[in-house]
């Protein structure tokens, strides 16, 4: 009986996988014979027909191309599968590089509307082309995407464009862009399908009035009124790009504040000076309902606890309120890994997950959603399975956001250190006292160094200032190492440059500064 029923379901199970479409129990006397012979014929042919890899990695996106690079370059057989049909996923597509390029675009045109004629430089009549703007943007992605191309093809990377769903351990069933389907048999699966939006309740996103990210990087126009929802990375960013093109922009942040992940000194300031750029803010306050109206649309907003509703006019409003993993289609239920309740794919230290053979990576497993970190998780997991010793700190992994200024910050926040009882220094230094800020005339923000009482040891730095994102690696690095603020401060910086300032925050941390 036991031998009978264990038959039954491996019959159902690789018929249903094999889309033979399911055996109903009733014909199980009859068919199960035909049926079983059929799934193991179709095993041998499967098995001959079948490409045989060493690794297959579902998603081509940081992660997944970076690990498929590296996969490669140990000398693994590898497949990655991709289904949007270009390589390089959120991060090339819709994400850091479209808003990077947008973001720098806008910031010329502010610099050149505002603040040139300070500099003895005289435009009249300053203007945006925005098809030329995204124009620009679209040049910068595909060049990009291609390189992946050109990348895959140097380290011999086979690319399968399609939807990858893993129908067993060791097998990978590709749904091709072109039609038809591919067959993948691989000793190692690494799932790396990355993330996708957070819809809010009642709000629907039709990305071109109430938009994600991905409609807000291609907005035809410039809108006179946006409403941003979530006061996180996207929404700054996105805020700032259209902010400086003359969109008035109102965030609206559930939270009692912005970028809660940041160092409340710091994040302060930062509001302040996003304030000064005349962003408007709404904090501890969510949005309810958006609605159609004449003129565009209108935004119900009451406060985060209950209370009072109000109504703002937007023309667009921009859904940035989180990211959530994308799992869709891969069959994860069906082979039982696991996920947790977020529905990050559950993984230990070497990147397995539940299940043997399948590994997880990127914004699709727990950890900052960063593209780098997604980076460093493709190459130590594919280390991993080299037999080397992959690993990645996320303790030492910086977050920038790339308004103007930039803030970048790396390991602990104070409220972090003061929380966990650790005794404390901390050193400032201001862009106002460093020379090299004043003489571009950009010298809003500071830096802040938090090292242990006793011994010294960085525990946190955070940047908030011009090129922020270029001067954390010295913290970075400082963190990986171990470094005291005194090594830093004893580090001989180039004059006149930003970082000079992380050297006097430093001397402040356990000493004295001399320029302040
Ligand atoms: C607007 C925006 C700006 C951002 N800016 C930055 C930034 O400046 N810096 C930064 O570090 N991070 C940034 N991020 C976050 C960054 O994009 C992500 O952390 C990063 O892309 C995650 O990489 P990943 O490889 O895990 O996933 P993804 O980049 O999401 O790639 C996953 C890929 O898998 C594919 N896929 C999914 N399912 C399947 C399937 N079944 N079969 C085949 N393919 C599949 C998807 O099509 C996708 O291309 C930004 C994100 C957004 C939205
Ligand atoms: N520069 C970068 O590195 C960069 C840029 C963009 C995105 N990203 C990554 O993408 C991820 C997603 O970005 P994001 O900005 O959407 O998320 P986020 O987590 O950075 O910010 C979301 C914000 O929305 C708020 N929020 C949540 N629900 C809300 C609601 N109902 N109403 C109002 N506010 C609400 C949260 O409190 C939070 O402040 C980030 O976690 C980040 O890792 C990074």
């Amino acid at each position: 009986m036991a031998a009978r029923a264990q038959a039954q379901r491996l019959v159902q199970h690789v018929c249903r996988s094999w889309n033979f479409g399911p055996v109903p129990s009733s014909q199980f006397g009859a068919a199960q014979g035909v049926a079983y012979g059929r799934c193991i014929n179709a095993v041998r042919a499967y098995s001959a027909a079948a490409e045989e890899n060493d690794v297959v990695i579902v998603g081509g996106g940081p992660g997944g191309y970076v690990a498929a690079i590296k996969a490669a370059q140990l000398g693994f057989k590898t497949t990655c599968v991709e289904k949007r049909g270009a390589l390089g996923g959120t991060c090339l597509n819709v994400g850091c590089i479209p808003s990077k390029a947008l973001l720098h675009s806008s910031h010329m045109f502010h610099e050149a509307q505002h603040n040139f004629a300070a500099h003895g430089v005289k435009i009249d009549g300053v203007q945006v082309d925005l098809p030329k703007m995204m124009e620009q943007k679209n040049k910068a992605v595909s060049g990009l995407t291609k390189g992946i191309e050109g990348l895959f093809k140097k380290y011999k990377v086979t690319y399968v464009k399609g939807s990858g769903k893993i129908t067993a351990p060791g097998s990978v069933s590709v749904e091709l862009l072109e039609g038809g389907t591919k067959e993948l048999k691989t000793k190692h699966i690494i799932i790396a399908t990355g993330s996708d939006v957070k819809s809010l309740p009642g709000i629907a996103i039709d990305e071109k009035q109430v938009v994600s990210s991905t409609g807000a990087l291609s907005l035809t126009e410039i809108p006179q009124k946006m409403v941003v929802i979530g006061g996180g990375y996207i929404g700054l960013e996105m805020a700032s790009v259209w902010g400086r093109l003359g969109t008035e922009i109102t965030v609206v942040e559930f939270g009692d504040a912005i970028v809660p992940s940041m160092d409340a000194e710091v994040r302060r300031s930062f509001q302040r000076t996003l304030e000064k750029q005349k962003m408007k803010f709404k904090l501890k306050t969510k949005v309810s309902k958006v609605e159609q109206s004449e003129s565009g649309l209108k935004v119900t907003v009451e406060p985060a606890a209950g209370g009072e509703s109000t109504v703002i006019d937007a023309n667009v409003v921009l859904v940035a309120a989180g990211r959530v993993p994308y799992t869709k289609g891969l069959g994860l239920e069906e082979l039982g890994v696991k996920t947790d309740k977020f529905g990050r794919v559950e993984v230990d230290e070497h990147f397995k997950s539940s299940v043997d053979g399948i590994y997880a990576i990127g914004d699709v497993i727990p950890g900052p959603m960063l593209a780098h970190k997604a980076e460093e998780d493709g190459v130590a997991c594919v280390e991993l399975l080299a037999g080397k010793a992959g690993h990645v700190n996320y303790d030492t992994v910086p977050g920038v956001v790339y308004t103007h200024p930039e803030v970048a910050s790396v390991g602990k926040t104070e409220e972090q250190v003061k929380a966990a009882g650790i005794p404390y220094n901390v050193g400032k230094f201001p862009f106002m006292a460093n020379s090299r800020a004043r003489s571009i005339d950009d010298a809003d923000g500071l830096v802040k160094i938090i090292a242990h009482k006793e011994t010294d040891k960085v525990l946190g730095v955070h940047i908030m200032g011009p090129s922020a994102g270029e001067m954390i690696h010295e913290a970075c690095l400082a963190l990986e190492y171990g470094a005291s603020s005194e090594d830093i401060a004893r580090t001989c910086h180039g004059h006149p440059t930003l970082s000079e300032a992380v050297k006097e925050a430093a001397m402040a941390t356990y000493d004295k500064p001399i320029h302040f």
